[in-house]
């Protein structure tokens, strides 16, 4: 594989590394890009990005000011937004717009967020999962062409989680053949969509359906809310930004008011249901919740999402761990690498283990919602529960996963970590949101339980359950499992474990209800360990899900890569087991003998990775224009990095900042 050759030389530490390594880096590159085509293909449309001036700020992106940043991005992702419509889409096939290469390019552009990200993200998803065929052809070529910018806004002021609180109405006159949309509350504000403040000219808005005087719920519109050619907001548009936040700082997520705001009939995304001119509400959906088919759409593509930030994060790591050398094990001998602690070892291969965990579920998960779909068109709609179940659960487990994983990264760069040059920072805060975005962390989970419980209670009267839950007709009336120190030993432990909590949840409610609460009670006060039923689900799903992917993507593999993906995926199971020791002390038979043992096998593998960790790293592929980190670099010149960077900073434009005379001297002097 022809690796990008570094400038300068390579920190002899990092290069001896890379000798160590003992398998072929391309090979295990293309089985994360899913095949040597793959990789050929996300390389020529990084090389396209990188040849056109993506990673070329002249001042770090975090050295500017709110305004700056943004105009900055601006510019950048009109040059990157060009390169896709005219370039990268002709690789990818129109089709594949959501590529994960895509996505990835773009980093190279922006440390941050692009502004222009939800437009791609979410509003070109919605037009294709929400409109009739005529509207499809109307907006979704104006779309991918940029012709119209757009945003997704849901969310307002008073309601993110609870979608049917939503107060933003939608009423029809049949009179005008016409939708007026209205924000009646200061809570109904439109809060938070990406792109919305200044950037988009169009947006969809999740609102209230009104018709013949009736209310019929959520609905999505396609909402033009700028002038095309000045910019201006339409009158009875009020729109703007929404502040500075946590991250995503090179981006404008908006507010939106509507003031009787008038839009044609046509506007309403009618694939799933209409109103007809008169007036007359149709529905045409076998299933009441096809609207959240974005939310979806986007819950299933951010498992892959976290597999690429954790691999980010992981590369940065351990790099720098490669070249940084601190304290003395034994009097006068050299300090060592920081990646030889087995503590480092502990907080760094797990990264490694779970990026390639997350990535091969979410090519499983892709093709279940693919499939799902399939379904769908055919007017099947039984199998939506499943995968809503599915995408909630692996949503949210993932993003949570992902951020402590990413934090551990940061701790294990010591205080080079908290720089923002070393990216990491960036890196955790744009994962931060996702816990939260698209679904919190809790809400999601308790989504699955609510599916969790339904298929116990179904196992239990003996039906026979859907390939994610089938465990539960094995394990319905299994007390305490045998323990067996076997890879299919644990993932059934886990399996067990799930089950278990899934009949715990279940009984305390019928407990609960039996003493006279009414059901709704009964669940809510249940919801600890419904959330802990569904983490417990969704534990047993990731680990069953990358050991039988992996076995089945290795089975042509050269030895050496079979070896050492064997190793990261027994890895994440004993790490798992061990995290999860009072669980499995409490539904398996595992001994204190049988938890010392598997410390022990966990330690060694730790050693046996070892020499492997930086070629693992390398074989994530990931170019120095994509990482944006001064510690994580190809070459290790992690200490002239930090410097470069040091001097970048607009406080060392002069040798005494005005201050000094304006401030501290009277201060000195007592003059103040
Ligand atoms: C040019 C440059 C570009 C550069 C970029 C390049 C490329 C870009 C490409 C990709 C980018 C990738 C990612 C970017 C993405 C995002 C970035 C950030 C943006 C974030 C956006 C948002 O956050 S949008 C807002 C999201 N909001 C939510 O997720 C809200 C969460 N709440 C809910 O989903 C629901 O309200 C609920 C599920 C909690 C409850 O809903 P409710 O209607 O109240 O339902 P019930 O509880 O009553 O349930 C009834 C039954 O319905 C079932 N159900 C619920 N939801 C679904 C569903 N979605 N599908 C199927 N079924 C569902 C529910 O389970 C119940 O079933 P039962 O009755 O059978 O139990
Ligand atoms: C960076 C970012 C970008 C975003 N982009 C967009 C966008 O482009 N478009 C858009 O429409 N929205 C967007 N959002 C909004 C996002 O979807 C919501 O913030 C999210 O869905 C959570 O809703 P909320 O903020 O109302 O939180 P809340 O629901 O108020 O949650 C607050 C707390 O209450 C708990 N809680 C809430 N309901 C329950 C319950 N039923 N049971 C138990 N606990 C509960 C939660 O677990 C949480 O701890 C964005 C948000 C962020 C942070």
């Amino acid at each position: 594989m022809k690796i990008n050759k570094p400038k300068h030389d390579v920190n002899p530490d990092l290069a001896k590394e890379r000798l160590k390594c003992n398998f072929n880096i391309e090979e295990v590159t293309n089985i994360i890009d899913g095949g040597k085509d793959k990789t050929v293909q996300r390389k020529k449309i990084e090389d396209i990005a990188l040849n056109n001036g993506a990673s070329l700020d002249e001042v770090p992106e975090e050295c500017l000011s709110i305004k700056e940043r943004y105009e900055n991005a601006v510019r950048k992702s009109c040059v990157y937004g060009n390169l896709v419509r005219n370039e990268m889409l002709e690789i990818t096939g129109i089709e594949n717009f959501e590529s994960p290469v895509l996505r990835r390019t773009a980093d190279a552009f922006f440390k941050d967020i692009s502004p222009f990200m939800l437009h791609l993200g979410m509003f070109v998803p919605t037009l294709i999962g929400q409109c009739t065929p005529e509207q499809t052809a109307e907006w979704l070529p104006k779309a991918l062409d940029m012709q119209i910018i757009g945003a997704y806004a849901q969310t307002e002021l008073g309601h993110g989680t609870f979608i049917r609180g939503l107060e933003t109405t939608a009423t029809y006159n049949p009179e005008k053949e016409e939708f007026v949309l209205h924000s009646p509350t200061i809570t109904s504000y439109k809060w938070w969509a990406g792109g919305l403040g200044k950037t988009a000219n169009h947006c969809v808005v999740m609102a209230q359906l009104y018709t013949q005087g009736k209310c019929h719920g959520t609905h999505l519109f396609i909402v033009k809310i700028r002038d095309l050619d000045t910019h201006m907001p339409l009158p009875g548009i009020t729109v703007g930004e929404i502040g500075p936040r946590m991250g995503f700082s090179s981006a404008d997520n908006g507010f939106l008011r509507f003031d009787h705001f008038r839009i044609p009939r046509e506007n309403m995304l009618m694939k799933h249901a209409k109103v007809e001119k008169d007036g007359v509400y149709v529905k045409s959906a076998k299933h009441g919740k096809l609207t959240y088919g974005t939310m979806v759409f986007i819950r299933v593509t951010l498992v892959s999402e976290m597999s690429f930030n954790i691999s980010k994060a992981a590369t940065i790591a351990i790099r720098y761990s490669a070249v940084r050398r601190q304290t003395e094990l034994r009097p006068n001998e050299p300090e060592p690498q920081i990646l030889d602690y087995p503590t480092q070892q502990h907080k760094l291969f797990i990264c490694i283990a779970t990026a390639h965990a997350f990535q091969l579920t979410s090519c499983w998960l892709w093709n279940t919602f693919q499939a799902v779909l399939a379904d769908m068109k055919k007017g099947n709609v039984d199998t939506l529960p499943e995968l809503h179940a599915l995408s909630s659960c692996l949503k949210a487990v993932s993003t949570s996963d992902a951020l402590s994983h990413i934090e551990q990264c940061r701790f294990a760069c010591g205080g080079h970590g908290y720089m923002l040059s070393s990216n990491l920072p960036f890196i955790y805060s744009f994962v931060a949101a996702t816990r939260t975005y698209e679904g919190d962390y809790t809400v999601l989970l308790l989504q699955t339980a609510r599916f969790l419980v339904k298929a116990s209670e179904q196992a239990e009267a003996g039906k026979k359950l859907t390939q994610t839950v089938s465990y539960l007709n094995r394990t319905a009336n299994a007390d305490r499992l045998n323990w067996d120190n076997t890879h299919e030993g644990i993932i059934k432990s886990f399996q067990v474990i799930a089950a278990g909590k899934i009949g715990q949840c279940v009984k305390s409610i019928r407990d609960r209800t039996a003493s006279g609460m009414d059901y709704e009670d009964a669940w809510l006060m249940t919801t600890v360990q419904l959330v802990g039923a569904a983490e417990a689900h969704c534990r047993a799903v990731l680990l069953n899900t990358y050991w039988s992917e992996m076995r089945k993507i290795t089975e042509a593999s050269s030895a050496d890569v079979k070896k050492v993906m064997h190793q990261l995926a027994v890895l994440y199971l004993m790490y798992w087991a061990l995290e999860k020791t009072g669980d499995l002390l409490k539904y398996s038979s595992v001994s204190k003998k049988d938890l010392d043992e598997l410390q022990r096998r966990y330690e060694e593998l730790l050693a046996e990775l070892r020499p492997n960790a930086v070629g693992l790293v390398d074989a994530f592929d990931l170019r120095d224009e994509i990482l944006h980190s001064s510690l994580g670099s190809y070459d290790g010149r992690v200490y002239e990095r930090l410097i470069e960077e040091a001097h970048k900073s607009p406080l060392n434009d002069e040798p005494v900042n005005q201050s000094f005379h304006k401030y501290t001297k009277p201060l000195m002097l007592g003059k103040l």
